[in-house]
C-alpha cells in the first residue's frame, strides 16, 4: 500500500503509527511538537514539517488529534492539509470530535477535490499497541475500501457507518456510556471501601457476574492502589462527556445519568487530574464521602 502520512503523535497516535510501521507500511509522521516524533524516527519513520507537507507526500493521511480545536487547525490553519490535499488524495480524521466539526472538515477537504472519512476508535493505549482498535468510519465508501489495509493493522474490526458524523455520534454514545460506567463504578469502590468492605474483594465479586466488563478488569486494580498513569487522559473524557452531552441537547434526549458524570469529571479537571488517566475520577468521590 502507498505510504500514510500520520498527524498526531500522542499516547494513541503514537502506538498506532508504530504498529503500521511494524506491519510494513511506509509511514511519515507529523506532530506540533516536534520531539515526540523522535522514537518513530528511530524506528523507520519519515518526519514531515507540518501537515501540508505530509499530505504533498503521502496518498493518505491520517489524523489522531486531541478534540475539536486540534482536528481544526491541522485542517485549516497556515501549514494545513486544505494547502495540499487534492484530487486523488485522502484525509482520515481518527480523532474524537462532534459531528459538526467532522462536517467542516469533510466540506473543506471535498471542495478542494480531496476525500474524507472519520474513523475514531473504541480502545485505549493497549488496543492501540495490540492492533485492537474498534474503527468507527463514516464518509466517502471509496476512501474507506482504500484504506481498508491500514484499519485491518490498526483494528480488530472496523465499521462503516454510512454520512460524516455518524461515526463521530456513535463515538460519543459509547464513550458516553464509558464515563458514566466509570462514575457509578468509583462510587462503588468507595461505598465498599467506607462501609468495610475489601475493594478488592468487589473487583473479584464484580469480575464473576453478570456486570463484568474489561474496564472494570483492567482499571480496577490500579485504582485501588491510586494509581493512574494515563491511557485516556481524563480531559480528554470530559471532552467526549461534554460532547455527548451537547448531542443530548441537539435531540432532546434527557441524560442525567451523563450530565452528573460530567459534573464529576470537571470537577477532578478543576482539581488538576485532567492529564491523569480517566479513572482518577475515583478520586472525587473518596474526597466526597467523609467518614461517618
Ligand atoms: N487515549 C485513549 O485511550 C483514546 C483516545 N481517543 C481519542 O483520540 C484522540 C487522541 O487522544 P490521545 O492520543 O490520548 O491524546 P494526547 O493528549 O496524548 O495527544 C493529543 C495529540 O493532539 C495534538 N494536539 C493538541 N492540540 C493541538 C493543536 N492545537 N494543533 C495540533 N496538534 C495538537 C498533540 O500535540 P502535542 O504533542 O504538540 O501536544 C498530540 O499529538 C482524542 O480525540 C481522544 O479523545 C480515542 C480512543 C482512546
Ligand atoms: O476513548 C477512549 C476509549 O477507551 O475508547
Amino acid at each position: 500500500m502507498e505510504e500514510i502520512g500520520f498527524l498526531g503523535m500522542g499516547i494513541m497516535g503514537k502506538a498506532m503509527a508504530m504498529n503500521l510501521l511494524r506491519n510494513g507500511f511506509k509511514v511519515t509522521v507529523w506532530n506540533r511538537t516536534l520531539s515526540k516524533c523522535d522514537e518513530l524516527k528511530e524506528h523507520g519513520a519519515s518526519v514531515g514539517e507540518s501537515p501540508a507537507a505530509v499530505v504533498k507526500k503521502c496518498k493518505y493521511t491520517i489524523g489522531m488529534l486531541s478534540d475539536p480545536p486540534a482536528a481544526l487547525s491541522v485542517v485549516f490553519d497556515k501549514g494545513g492539509i486544505l494547502e495540499e490535499i487534492s484530487s486523488g488524495k485522502g484525509y482520515i480524521d481518527m480523532s474524537t470530535v462532534d459531528a459538526e466539526t467532522s462536517s467542516k472538515i469533510s466540506q473543506a477537504v471535498i471542495a478542494k477535490g480531496g476525500s474524507f472519512l472519520e474513523a475514531p476508535v473504541s480502545g485505549s493505549k493497549k488496543p492501540a499497541e495490540d492492533g485492537q482498535l474498534v474503527i468507527l468510519a463514516a464518509g466517502e465508501k471509496g476512501l474507506y475500501e482504500k484504506i481498508v489495509p491500514a484499519f485491518d493493522v490498526l483494528g480488530k474490526k472496523s465499521f462503516f457507518l454510512g454520512e460524516v458524523g455518524n461515526g463521530a455520534k456513535m463515538k460519543l454514545v459509547v464513550n458516553m456510556i464509558m464515563g458514566s460506567m466509570m462514575n457509578a463504578f468509583s462510587e462503588g469502590l468507595v461505598l465498599a471501601d467506607k462501609s468495610g468492605l475489601s475493594p478488592k474483594t468487589l473487583l473479584d465479586v464484580l469480575d464473576l457476574g453478570a456486570i463484568a466488563n474489561p474496564m472494570f478488569k483492567m482499571k480496577g486494580p490500579s485504582m485501588i492502589e491510586n494509581s493512574y498513569s494515563p491511557a485516556f487522559p481524563l480531559k480528554h473524557q470530559q471532552k467526549d462527556m461534554r460532547l455527548a452531552l451537547a448531542l443530548g441537547d441537539e435531540n432532546a434526549v434527557s441524560m442525567p445519568v451523563a450530565a452528573a458524570a460530567n459534573e464529576a469529571f470537571k470537577k477532578a479537571r478543576s482539581t488538576g487530574l485532567g492529564d491523569l488517566d480517566f479513572s482518577a475520577v475515583y478520586e472525587i468521590f473518596k474526597v466526597t464521602q467523609p467518614s461517618p
